[in-house]
């Protein structure tokens, strides 16, 4: 695991201090904070005694306790720690509010401020409850008072430049905040609103440092504009009118608005439905920080994708407004795939709350698999401007880019950046990128790359923004451009195509303080997988789905301890589906051959290196965890052979699993392939004698009855096992009797086909004793699981017609995937996506899926230990220093990590 954190130093102390030091930790899983402590200390230059108790470690004002895991809450990417003492600057206490201000446009927006009743004074000066950088405001300008009814009264404190309400100046006796009602002080909007009713989403912790975000519910249209009122009467009811109403001082009932009504209330929900649809900074932080429901919306086929709100501005009404009539402070946006790119140009100051601004939007309302954003900011000085922005997740290389982040922060890194993004495409691409340009990009190959993408850009899915303190200073190529103007650079310029100079807007720019707490919130997100939004994943670890990053012998002891006393179910999960893990139960009667009331077997078909060894490593392990081994056992039988116990390519690994009670090697010895071939046989023969007419969870239902002591009966089973409890037949003992009954038995078999051949040394027998098991098995608990590499040789094997399951992993020819899975699909799949399939159920369903990887080394960190290395971020853009990792070395497997853990468990 490796998670990027800061950490700060102490304000109160020697020289240094209140400083931060970014820092990247690596970390086994399972690594508590106290064993780093020391090292985060001595990160920010503070060396004490080496016992981690002497250094307490701050998590906003919260002190994190030693024993918390990294890579668990508050300990995930993005976090800041504080040496020693609270975070003074962090406001994480939570009071119940009824009310908010938010700050939603203007030089100084993005800010939430709680209501608690007391007045709060808004202005520029640093006295004000909720100061404001914006140089036309007073240095106390208004004041907001909410009272204990709910309502919020203003007044303006007799600021030079007056307050406004919805366009009206405010007198000096106050006013009522309407609901939505907007106030102008300078060139800011605010807005009182009720805190956000939408539950926040669902984010969970993944134990490595993230949270996984749900998926987004789906898209949001954009919202039409509204029709025209029918005139003049009756009026159509709602809140509009009801708003109307309120303010005439009459009854729904009795208002009867005139046409100049009906306008009024036309304009209205016209300004805040594009309001609505394109959020201003502040909606946007609370969005990031619930997280809400718009987080990451705009997937690549969303309307308003890649389209950016740069201010707000008066604007002409839709259809139903008076003509010439404006709405007041709407956005202006501007769309990047009609204007291609976009310069920026104004005082350094203002203008870099703006690019903020703008790539706080690209960045909260897109995600990352949809959205790549590449920073090039090639000039020291200007570099310093921006390690806010190195914690967005939109700038991870996802796309084997050379270097640990997207960005061009030196001449050489702005090089290499400009030319990937204008290389040939011959690797995947992110479906969108945006590329911020700071200035020159500093050297004439950056310079003659960026004008190749500014011409090419747009038609690869590249959209450079560019930056510049002139606008003559902008690259040619742009076609959009907004100029700050203004006395006092509150404004925007805008020429875009298609439209007349758009002057006279409100700027949206954030400051840095709050892009860097947006981009810490966004650090930590990923986007779940699996999804619903693309394709299937490209390798996954089975460990991680089944929630044992951290495998241990009390968890998987607890996991078995929550099972049901009589053996239900042999439940694999083998992956995942594009929208679903992918499970399959052996032992589901309703997937077994009809009136036999027996689970499934299932067949795996596949080309040479397709993945079917790995996938029934995957699902060995994965039905070892799902049951305890008293309870189900694996007889495992190759066919082809392997290079003796060391070779990975087996099965032999699944040996150290205390499950695989039987392992045979047909090839290597036949004469112990012969005695298993016996050993079923007499098995099948042993059960069917045991259980009479019953079926293996009967007999077990029924054996239980007979067994258990009647209060533990009562205790699992309920009033209805326990009348039956009567009926038990004499006093023996639990753990006798469970001796005698059988456990469910997986017989798992690679190279099947091997197997069928003629010159297979024992194949004759043992696949005799197969076809029994398909044939007899599903009734009395056991189940087969055979991989075959030549579908066409074993198809019309009793095996394979008794395979209800049936899975194709890539195939040679259409035909094999045909007589798998009744469809060609799974000869399509590429050669470089081993462990990708279809499944085939026996209602006649096909699933694509991918299978989970058990047999990968376990990443290098969960070996090691822990480090914690201070970021240059300087060097974020230089390719990263790789050591060679080799695929299957000596190294501990997921399998050998789950044996183990496995054995201990099942010796508790
Ligand atoms: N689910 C998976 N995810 C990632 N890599 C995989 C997966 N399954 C297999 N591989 C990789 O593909 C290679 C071939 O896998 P495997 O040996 O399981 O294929 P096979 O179908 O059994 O091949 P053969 O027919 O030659 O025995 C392995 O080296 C493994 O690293």
């Amino acid at each position: 695991m490796q998670i990027r954190l800061t950490v700060l130093r102490p304000r109160s102390g020697p020289a240094a201090a209140g400083s931060s030091t970014d820092v990247l930790v690596t970390a086994p899983i399972g690594t508590t904070l106290g064993t780093v402590a020391g090292a985060l200390a001595g990160a920010v230059g503070v060396r004490g005694p080496r016992s981690a108790t002497h250094v307490h470690l701050f998590a906003g004002t919260r002190r994190v306790d030693e024993q918390a895991l990294l890579g668990h809450p508050p300990l995930l990417d993005g976090a800041v720690l504080s040496l020693n003492e609270p975070d003074p600057d962090a406001d994480d206490t939570v009071h119940p509010a009824t009310a908010e201000l938010r700050i939603v446009g203007g030089p100084d927006a993005g800010g939430v401020h709680r209501l608690h009743g007391e007045q709060i004074r808004v202005g520029r000066s640093s006295e004000a409850d909720v100061p404001l950088d914006d140089p036309d405001v007073s240095r106390l300008h208004l004041s907001l008072h909410l009272g204990p009814d709910g309502r919020v009264t203003v007044r303006d404190l007799g600021s030079t430049n007056g307050t406004t309400l919805d366009g009206r100046f405010l007198r000096d006796t106050g006013a009522e905040l309407p609901e939505g009602g907007l106030l102008r002080v300078g060139e800011s909007t605010l807005l009182v609103a009720p805190p956000d009713p939408a539950g926040p989403r669902q984010a969970a912790p993944d134990g490595l440092g993230h949270l996984q975000l749900a998926p987004a519910p789906p898209a949001r249209t954009a919202p039409a504009l509204p029709a025209p009122e029918p005139a003049p009467q009756p009026p159509a009811p709602g809140r509009a009118r009801a708003l109307l109403s309120r303010r005439l001082g009459r009854s729904p009932e009795q208002a009867q608005p005139t046409a100049t009504q009906q306008h009024a209330a036309a304009r209205t929900r016209q300004a805040a439905a594009q309001r609505d649809r394109w959020p201003d900074p502040a909606a946007l932080l609370l969005t990031a920080l619930g997280p809400g429901a718009r987080l990451w919306e705009r997937g690549p086929g969303h309307p308003d994708a890649l389209t950016v709100r740069l201010g707000t501005a008066d604007l002409p009404g839709g259809p139903g407004t008076t003509p010439g009539t404006l709405l007041p402070g709407v956005p202006v946006t501007v769309d990047l795939r009609t204007a291609g790119g976009l310069g920026l140009a104004g005082p350094r100051e203002r203008l870099l709350g703006l690019a903020r601004a703008v790539l706080a939007q690209l960045t909260a309302l897109h995600p990352p698999s949809g959205l790549s954003t590449v920073l090039i900011s090639a000039d020291e000085d200007r570099a310093a401007d921006w390690p806010w922005a190195l914690w967005l997740p939109h700038l991870r290389p996802a796309h084997g880019q050379d270097c640990r982040l997207l960005v061009g922060l030196d001449p050489a890194q702005a090089e290499a950046r400009l030319a990937e993004l204008t290389a040939p495409e011959t690797t995947a691409r992110p479906p969108a990128t945006v590329v911020l340009l700071d200035g020159d990009p500093g050297s004439p190959a950056a310079r003659q790359a960026l004008e190749r993408l500014l011409t090419a850009g747009p038609a690869l899915g590249v959209f450079p923004v560019c930056l510049a303190e002139h606008p003559d200073e902008l690259p040619a190529g742009l076609g959009a451009t907004a100029v700050i103007t203004g006395e006092v650079s509150t404004q925007l310029t805008l020429t875009r195509p298609g439209h007349e100079a758009a002057t006279d807007i409100a700027l949206d720019a954030v400051s840095a303080a709050w892009a860097e707490r947006l981009a810490r919130v966004l650090a930590p997100l990923r986007e779940a997988t699996p999804s619903t939004r693309g394709p299937l994943p490209g390798t996954l670890r089975l460990l991680d789905l089944l929630h044992l990053d951290t495998v241990t012998p009390a968890k998987l002891s607890a996991r078995w301890a929550a099972l049901p006393v009589t053996p239900g179910t042999a439940t694999a999960l083998l992956g995942t589906t594009r929208d679903d893990l992918c499970t399959i139960d052996l032992a589901d009667p309703d997937l077994g051959t009809p009136g036999e009331s027996g689970g499934p077997h299932l067949l795996i078909g596949g080309a040479k290196g397709a993945g079917k060894t790995e996938l029934l490593r995957t699902l060995i392990a994965s039905l070892a965890v799902s049951e305890r081994p008293e309870r189900l056992t694996v007889t495992v039988i190759e066919g082809r052979g392997s290079n003796g116990p060391d070779d990975p390519a087996g099965l032999h690994g699944c040996t150290d699993l205390p499950h695989v009670t039987t392992h045979v090697d047909a090839a290597a010895d036949p004469r112990r392939a012969l005695l298993t071939a016996e050993a079923l046989l007499d098995e099948l023969a042993h059960r069917e004698e045991l259980l009479g007419e019953l079926d293996f969870a009967s007999w077990h239902s029924v054996r239980e009855l007979r067994t258990a002591p009647a209060s533990s009966l009562v205790a699992a089973g309920g009033t209805a096992v326990g009348s039956l409890a009567v009926r038990v037949t004499g006093p023996r003992k639990a753990a006798e009797a469970r001796a005698e009954a059988p456990a469910r038995l997986v017989v798992v078999v690679d190279d099947y086909d091997v197997l069928l051949s003629p010159t297979s040394p024992a194949g004759r027998p043992l696949a005799r004793a197969l076809a029994a098991v398909a044939q007899r098995g599903g009734r009395l608990g056991i189940h087969l699981v055979a991989a075959t590499g030549a579908p066409e040789e074993t198809a019309g094997s009793e095996v394979d017609e008794a395979a209800l399951l049936r899975i194709a992993l890539r195939t040679a020819e259409p035909a094999d995937s045909d007589l798998l899975i009744h469809l060609s699909d799974a000869a399509a799949l590429a050669d470089g996506t081993p462990g990708r399939g279809y499944l085939r159920r026996p209602d006649g369903g096909v699933t694509a899926f991918q299978t989970a990887r058990v047999s990968g080394r376990i990443p290098r960190t969960a070996t090691l230990r822990p480090t914690v290395v201070a970021v240059d971020r300087s060097q974020l853009g230089a390719p990263p220093t790789r050591r060679p990792v080799r695929e299957l070395g000596n190294g501990p497997t997921d399998l050998a990590l789950l044996a183990s853990a496995l054995q201990r468990a099942a010796a508790q």
